[in-house]
């Protein structure tokens, strides 16, 4: 086990909320997610507009791979002393802007000082009909939404001192909101993809207490790329055309990549955080 999960483990217990995109208590769905300086982003990479809205998309991401609407967020900003007060403005329009794109209230939150800009969101969802890690079946389709593999390819530009477009995917993830919604009453069990694919298959297989086997070679670079935002979805096979078809009523595209096996799957990028 690596440290990030063993840390995790210790506040687990039998009756745990712990292991999904959020905890589902009742209908309500609680999520939290950090958007920290230097390790998500670099200030010279982004505007404060880009870093507000990103930070908030991040975490709304968590809701909508729950199938869950969200509704309210409690933002934590801890920010360096030297950003001016237009800068604080523009942070605070783009975090507005992701806002009310979803339909979000700020309910509350905590501000600090401090020598990095770092974000802390919760956010409060309501689920009808949410959709959980659990639930994969032996035989089952794994597949992934949209492209994925740009996040980390623009990631390395900006690494290397280049710059990338105002709406690329490491600027400004799209979320599967509609299709996810759409599909849901389809869909085995599902979450998003933030570590890379091969990072959050393994999530879902360790959900599952299952492996997979592979039915698509995916290259490492693809495979290993986080920040996507995109879902990892696993279903019948028997479901494939009508996804297909909904899919295509959003705008996306399935890419099925795996099968749900006995056994279990261990992937091997390089971590991002330990
Ligand atoms: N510090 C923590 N304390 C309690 N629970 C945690 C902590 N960190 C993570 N978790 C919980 O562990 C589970 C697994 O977290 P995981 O990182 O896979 O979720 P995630 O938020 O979707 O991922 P990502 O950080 O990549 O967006 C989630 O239910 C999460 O709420
Ligand atoms: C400065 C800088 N260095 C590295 C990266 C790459 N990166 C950081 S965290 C993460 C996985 C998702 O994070 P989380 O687990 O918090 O969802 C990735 C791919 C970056 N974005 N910025
Ligand atoms: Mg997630």
């Amino acid at each position: 086990m690596n440290a990030e999960n063993y840390f995790i483990s210790t506040f687990c217990s039998s009756k745990t909320h712990i292991g999904d995109d959020g905890a589902a208590i009742g209908k309500w769905i609680y999520s939290k997610d950090l958007f920290f300086e230097n390790i998500h982003f670099k200030r010279k990479w982004l505007t404060p507009y880009q870093i507000g809205y990103k930070a908030m998309i991040i975490n709304i991401s968590d809701a909508v791979a729950m199938n869950a609407v969200p509704k309210y967020a409690l933002l934590g900003a801890a920010m360096p002393k030297s950003m001016s007060l237009h800068q604080m403005d523009e942070l605070s329009r783009g975090i507005r802007t992701a806002a009310s794109e979803y339909g979000i209230e700020i309910i509350g939150g905590d501000t600090i000082g401090n020598s990095k800009l770092d974000l802390s969101v919760t956010i409060i969802s309501h689920a009808a009909n949410p959709l959980l890690r659990r639930g994969l079946k032996r035989g089952d389709i794994i597949a992934y939404t949209g492209e994925i593999g740009k996040s980390a390819k623009q990631l390395r530009y900006l690494m290397s001192g280049g710059s990338v477009h105002t709406q690329s995917r490491f600027v400004a993830p799209k979320l599967r909101q509609s299709f996810i919604a759409e599909a849901r009453p389809y869909l085995r069990c599902g979450m998003d993809i933030s570590d890379g694919l091969f990072s959050d298959i393994e999530k879902l297989c360790r959900a599952n207490r299952m492996g997979v086997r592979f039915t698509k070679k995916v290259p490492k670079k693809i495979g290993c790329s986080g920040e996507e935002y995109e879902m990892l979805i696993a279903f019948s096979p028997r479901r494939l055309q009508t996804l297909r078809r909904i899919a295509a009523q959003n705008r996306t595209t399935i890419t099925p990549v795996a099968r749900a096996v006995r056994g279990s799957y261990t992937n091997r990028c390089k971590a991002h955080h330990f």
